[in-house]
Order: C-alpha cells, then structure tokens, then sequence
C-alpha cells in the first residue's frame, strides 16, 4: 500500500496534509487540500524534500533537528514557498503519525491557510488605529467609561484640556485621573456631586458647562454608550468653549453699551440701510426714529437722496475708515437739533463694506455752552453790551470797508460824570444798576448798524457807522439830552450827566486804539471844562492829558514836600458882623504848576481815592487850628468839607472823635461840609453815621446847596444844621431875578426848617445887603476875606470889630 492509497481519507480534510518521511524527509503523500494550497499535483508533491517548500530560516532550523525533537511536534504560525513563488501564511501543527496507521515513521504536516484570517486581522488592526488616530484629532476631549466607571478609552485632546501629566495616564490609575480633574475644576464640589449623577443615570444625556480654574470653560457632553441595544459604558465629550463665552459675554456687553448708550447709535446695512437702531435714536428724534429702519441711513438727516452727502460719507470711509461731522437731525416735534456724527464702515477680510455704525451726539448743550463762551468773549458781562475785543472786530471792519469806499466813522468815548460818587456813596450794587441802565438809554439813541461798548467802569465807546462830525454831533446832543431825563431807581430819582469826546476815521487815527485814545483826550478835555457837554478832539489835547498825569503824580508829591497848606476863610454873622466861624480850604504851591486851584486837584483825588489821605491831613490841620483858636480865647466854629469816599471810611466816626479828643476841642466847634450826593444816598449806614455825629455835637452843613437834587421831605429826617447857598446863585444878586427867588427860597425854608443858612461867594456889599434883608444868617466870600493863611487868619481874629459897620469886616 502506498501512503496516498492508504490515506485517501485525508482529501477530505480542510486543512492541507503532508505525510513525511522522518528520515529522508520526503513528502510521502499530500491531500487535496494541500495541492490546491501549494499549487502543486500531489504526485510532483510526492517525493519532494519538504524543505523545498520550507520558506523561513525558521523552517529549515526546525527540519533541520533531530528527529526526536521534530517529533515532539509544533504547532507555529509560519509561511509556504507556493509553487508560483508567492508565499502563504499558514498555520502549522508536526506530528508523529502513529505507528498502527502508517508503517515506518512519519510525521503528519497540517497546514490551514490563514491568508483570510490575516488579511481580517490586518484590516481590524488599520481600523483600530484609525480610530485611534480619529479619537486623537478630535476637537474634543473624549473620555470612554465602563458602567462602573472604568476608564476605557480618552484622547490627546482631553490630556491636553485637563493637563492631565503623561505620568498619570500611563498609570493607568483611574481614581487619580479623576481626583485630578476634580481638582481643575472652579467649583470641585459641585462637579464631584454632578457627575455622581450623572453615573446614577446610565441612560442620560446630559450637557454642562464647567469652568476650569485655569480659566477654561468647557461644554461637557455626555451620552450613554451602547453595545448591542444595551447600555455598557458613557462616552463623555470636553468642548473647550471659552473663546466663544468670551465673544457671547463681549457680544452681550455690546447689545448692553448699545441698548444703554446715551448717544444715538444705528447700524446700516451695505446698503446704507439702517438695520437697527438704539433707544437714543428715539430720544433723539422722537418716536418716528423706528420708522428708519429699513430706510436709507442719509434720510435721517432729511438727504435721502442726497448723493453729495453719501458720496462724502464714502471718501471719508476710503481714506479713514469713519465720516465724521455736524448736521441738522429734524425731530418729530418740527425743530431741527445739531448732532456730532461719527459714521463707521465695518468690513469683511477682503475688505468689502458689511455694515457700518453711526453714532450720534446731541450738541444742544455743547452749542449753548459755545454760544456762551463766545458772549463771554465778546461781551462785557455786566450790561451785556460787546466788549472791547468785539468792537475792534467791528472796527477793523469797518476799516477795510473806509479804505475801500473812501469813507469814514466817527467814535464816541463817553464818561458818566461823577460816577465815582455814586459808587462811593450808594455802593456798588447800585452803581452797578445805574450803569445797566445807563448802557439800555444810549443803546436806546444808537442805530443798528453802530455798535454801543463799555470798556469798563462809566467809560463807553461808541461806533457810529459811516458817522462823520456832524452825525457825531447830533448823537452826542441825543445822549446829553436822554440822559438827563430821569432815571428811576428802588423809588429814587436821579440824573446822570455824562462828557462825551469824539474822534473822527481817518482824519484823527489809523487804529480803534488810537482812535479811543483821542476822544478820551477830548472828553477829558470836556470834564475839565465844566463836564456835561461834548467836544471833538483837537492835536493839542494830548498835551493836557499829560499834564493831567503830570500833576496826579505831583499831587501825591506834595503833601510830603510841604507844599499842601491850609487856609481859613471866615464866616461871618450877616447881622453882627462877628466872625463866627471858618472853611477850612486846601491849598497847593507846586514849583512847575504854581498854585493849583482845589477845583483842579480835588476832584483829581477824588477819583484816584487820593482824597482820603488828603481829607485826613486836611481834618488835623482844621482841628488843630481851631483849638489852637479856642485856647486863645476865641472858639469859634471850624467848617471842613468832607468828600463822599471820606464819608464813607469805616473809621471816619472814630478818627474825628480821636482827633477831637487828642487836640482837645468840643464836637460843637467843628462842622463837616457835606455835598447833597453823600445825603441823597437812602444807604441806612450813612443816615445812621450822620446821626451819630449829630449826637456827638459836630454840626453838619450842607455844601453847594441848590445844585443837587435833594428832596425836603428828605433834608428834614436828617440831622442837618447849616445849608451852604451855592455861590453861584449868589453872584446873581441883586439882579438876576431866578437867583433872587432860589436864594430867598433856601433861606425861607431853612428859617422853617430852623436851619442856619450861609451864602457863599458874597463879593460886594450890595449882594450883603439883600441877603441881609432875606434875613440870612451869615455870609463868607471875599467881601469879608478870602481864605488866609494861618497865622494871618490868627491876625484877623484878634482884631476887635469895628463900630461902623453892621455885618461887615471893614478892615478887610
Ligand atoms: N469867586 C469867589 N469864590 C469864593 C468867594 N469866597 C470863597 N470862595 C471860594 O469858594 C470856594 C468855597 O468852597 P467850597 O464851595 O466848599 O468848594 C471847595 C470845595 O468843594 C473843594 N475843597 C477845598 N478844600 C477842600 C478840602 O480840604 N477837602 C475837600 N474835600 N474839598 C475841598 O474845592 C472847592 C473849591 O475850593 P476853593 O478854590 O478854595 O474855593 C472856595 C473859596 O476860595 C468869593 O467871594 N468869590
């Protein structure tokens, strides 16, 4: 029997079978199976070496052994040289075959083809890595638990969110990758107690959000994994969403500043269309502003289809990215309001327009603020008349117009007269309201195209347009004439006259400041003639003016120098011809002016304030004179004028009461001289100060007396013993009829009134006489002397009174 026949019953098997002889290791029979396997017909197979189709090292070590070791059989994985060359994967099993079924030995070599079960093997592990390396380029963390929490599978990406170190994992300790992780997270509690939820629920799907101390924020998403139709673990997925928080938080924010934002905003598609608009849009406009949406964004401001406006808004957003500039917004209610646009282009990666912004910004206030600032600027605060910068504005104007039409304009520089007094005596406050309405009066007298400005203090300017002298004039007459109506004041009534100089475009300067220059030069020319008038200005005024400076400065000089003396000029009783008192008058010797007359200089220290130190040293002179008269035996009264600023020195009261005191000579011996403006103040204080000096015996005369205003209901409240007739009526005497009446008037009602009158500037007897016959009570004037020196006045004092004439001094 040959071992093919004998063994016939291996063709049925799957596997392929040699038989092999253990000595010569030949193939002695091969099945079925094998020839297909090998490709070769059994009877080639037959007789062949079976190293010949050996096809590993491996293989030909193993034949290579002694045949006991062969015999112990192998089962191995190896390959098959085929008979075309190729190799098949096979799996191996040696075996002796035993004795009672093939005679002599052999070993029996199975080999079943594994080429399939390779190549699945091979497929099944591509697939695992695939997924392996898709778990691994997933967005996502991935976690993969078991029911009971095992962890089975993660990814790069969940080592990399949670910074879980290599070390950890390659332990593959699962409670300390969680412990880990729970250690990440903000709130470690509430995620510990989550999760244990979560595990309690194994078919739940469930989404949270956790932040991780790092300042991650994730978005777990878990759902239950399933394994033929049954739950056997949970995948957990880790989303890192924190940049997306942050966009929705700053997106948020936006619609926030948007929604709340005090400007108006809108947003306009590519189109310029408006998209949206905030609630300051509605603030802004009115409830219409909705009504845009949906409109071109230019319509708002009324040019929807104004190209012009659009095609700026475009070259602005070409060269800069936004537009910016003020328009008009119309509102609902029909007025227009001024906005402060800033329109903005947004745009894509490729820079193509998507939307854009606008914002809006109210500039009602801001104008109003602006509008103010410039009045401000241009106008004096106090009567709101322009101010000096804007009337050089309108000068400089008017300027370039003359030299264009050969014309000219006149300026007016007009001060009030005696203002200082005002101020002085009825303060500030008031003085301030007399100034408003002195400056609603001339603006009253002016056209519209001059223009009325006060430099400051009393001091106006006038510009008269296209004004030459004779328009000039007739202005300045207006102003004298409206001023001396009336004006009305906390029901007192008063005048204000004022001086007026004037200088005339081109002829008497090039310059406003020149040309201001020269008609103040002229109203001081005015003033010094007797004030209340107008005048022009003449070259030579600018001479005077500076003499005026010069002897300001010398007066100030003088009183340290010596040069500042006293004189006495007698008051006489009109019917005993008794000196019964004295005026007390200044006198100046300068060595470049000679001697300056008080009418001069005095009003000179009045408006510097000059006349306080003047007033005081003229005071302890009197005062020590009179006592000087009284401890010679002769006491009679000593009269000392006292100017309103004096008046009003807070320790006026105190000082003469000093001086009184220190010299020694009762307050009955001393009378002040008051004018009518310090008594026509209604000032509590001042009518209060008289009362007190009343008190105090020191009698109070009232200077210049018919040349004011005041009112004899008034005189009679006051304290007041002696009326000065203003010397001025008196020159008129006995012929001027007017002069007669107002002085027989003063003496009558100073007799009702029982207050002694005294005439002033009585020259000649005959003026004596007919105040004599008035009955007036006494006289001074140079018929009896005029003022003397000291010594010289002490002289005449002591001379006795001649017999032969009543009421007159004929020794003088
Ligand atoms: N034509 C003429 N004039 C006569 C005659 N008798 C007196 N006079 C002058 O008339 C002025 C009288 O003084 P007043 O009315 O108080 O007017 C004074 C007074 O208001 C003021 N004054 C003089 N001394 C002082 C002073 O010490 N203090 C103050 N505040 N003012 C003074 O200056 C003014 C002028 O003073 P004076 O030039 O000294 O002028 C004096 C005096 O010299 C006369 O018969 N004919």
């Amino acid at each position: 029997m040959t071992v093919s026949q004998s063994h016939g019953w291996l063709d049925g098997l799957q596997e392929a079978v040699w038989l092999v002889d253990e000595t010569s290791l030949l193939i002695l029979h091969a099945n079925a199976t094998a020839q297909r396997l090998v490709g070769l017909p059994v009877a080639e197979m037959v007789g062949t070496p079976v190293l010949r189709l050996a096809s590993t090292p491996q293989d030909m070590a193993f034949w290579g052994e002694s045949a006991q070791v062969v015999a112990d059989g192998i089962h191995s994985h190896t390959s098959l040289l085929r008979a075309d060359g190729t190799l098949v994967p096979v799996n191996r099993q040696v075996t002796r075959v035993p004795a009672e079924v093939a005679s002599g030995t052999v070993f029996m070599l199975t080999m079943l083809d594994r080429s399939v079960q390779e190549s699945t093997e091979r497929e099944l592990e591509t697939l695992l890595s695939e997924l392996r390396a898709t778990l691994d380029s997933a967005a996502d963390g991935m976690l993969v638990c078991s029911l009971d929490g095992r962890v089975r599978a993660f990814n790069q990406r969940l080592a990399q969110l949670w910074n879980i170190p290599r070390d950890l994992l390659v332990r593959r300790d699962d409670a300390a990758v969680y412990a880990h992780m729970e250690a990440q997270v903000e709130n470690a509690r509430a995620y510990a107690e989550r999760l244990a939820a979560i595990t309690r629920e194994p078919m739940q799907e469930s989404t949270d959000i956790l932040v991780l101390r790092n300042g991650l924020v994730l978005e777990l998403r878990t759902v239950p994994q399933f394994s033929q139709g049954r739950p056997v673990g949970r995948v957990y997925s880790y989303r890192d969403i924190t940049r997306q928080t942050e966009i929705q938080a700053s997106l948020r924010l936006a619609a926030r500043v948007f929604e709340s934002s005090l400007d108006a905003i809108f947003i306009a598609d590519s189109q310029h269309r408006v998209l949206r608009m905030n609630p300051g849009c509605e603030r802004l406009v009115g409830p219409s502003a909705k009504s845009f949406e949906g409109c071109l964004a230019a319509s708002l401001f009324g040019g929807g289809s104004d190209a012009a406006f659009m095609e700026q808004v475009l070259q602005g957003w070409a060269k800069e990215g936004f537009w910016e500039g003020e328009l008009w917004l119309p509102r609902d209610n029909g007025t227009y309001c001024a906005v402060q646009l800033s329109w903005v282009a947004l745009r894509d990666d490729e820079e193509r327009l998507v939307q854009s912004i606008g914002f809006m910004r109210d500039l009602t206030l801001q104008h109003a603020a602006q509008k103010r600032i410039e009045e401000l600027a241009y106008s004096d605060v106090l009567t709101g008349l322009p101010n000096r910068l804007l009337l050089s504005q309108r000068v400089d104007t008017a300027i370039q117009g003359a030299r264009q039409s050969d014309t000219g304009f006149a300026i007016l520089f007009l001060d009030l007269d005696r203002f200082k007094i005002i101020n002085d005596s009825l303060g500030h406050p008031f003085g301030d309201r007399v100034l408003q309405l002195v400056a609603e009066r001339l603006q009253a007298c002016l056209r519209q195209t001059d223009m009325l400005c006060r430099l400051g203090g009393d001091e106006f300017v006038i510009y008269l347009h296209g004004g030459d002298a004779v328009v000039a004039e007739s202005v300045a007459r207006r102003i004298l004439d409206d001023m001396l109506k009336p004006f009305m004041l906390d029901s007192m009534g008063f005048s204000i006259q004022c001086s007026i100089g004037m200088a005339l475009y081109p002829q008497d300067g090039a310059t406003l400041d020149d040309l201001i220059k020269q008609a103040d030069t002229a109203m001081y020319r005015v003033k010094e003639r007797g004030r209340g008038s107008y005048g022009f200005y003449q070259p030579q005024m600018n001479a005077n003016l500076l003499s005026r400076m010069q002897m300001e400065h010398a007066m100030r000089q003088a009183l340290g120098l010596d040069r500042m003396a006293v004189h006495y000029q007698p008051q006489v009783n009109m019917a005993t011809g008794r000196i019964t008192g004295a005026e007390a008058l200044i006198r100046w010797t300068d060595p470049e002016f000679g001697a300056v007359s008080p009418g001069q200089f005095i009003p000179l220290a009045e408006e510097s304030g000059y006349i306080v130190t003047l007033g005081a040293w003229v005071m302890e002179q009197a005062v020590r004179e009179a006592a000087v008269w009284m401890h010679s035996g002769m006491p009679i009264m000593i009269s000392v004028n006292v100017s309103a600023l004096e008046f009003r020195q807070p320790d006026f009261v105190d000082r003469i009461t000093r001086l009184l005191a220190v010299h020694q000579l009762p307050p009955t011996l001393l009378e002040l001289e008051l004018t009518e403006t310090i008594l026509l103040q209604d000032a509590q204080e001042m009518e209060q100060r008289l009362r007190v000096l009343a008190g105090l015996g020191i009698g109070l005369a009232i200077d210049d007396f018919g040349t004011g205003y005041s009112s004899l209901a008034y005189l009679k409240k006051l304290p007041i013993h002696k009326l000065k007739i203003d010397q001025s009526f008196v020159r008129g005497l006995p012929d001027d009829d007017g002069d007669r009446a107002i002085v027989s008037a003063i003496i009558s009602m100073g007799r009702a009134m029982h207050i002694e009158v005294v005439a002033e500037g009585v020259e000649t007897e005959t003026q004596q006489a007919v105040l004599l016959q008035m009955q007036c009570d006494h006289y001074q004037g140079f018929l009896c002397a005029p003022g003397l020196p000291a010594q010289e006045f002490r002289a005449m004092l002591a001379r006795p009174l001649p017999l032969n004439a009543r009421g007159r001094r004929s020794s003088v």
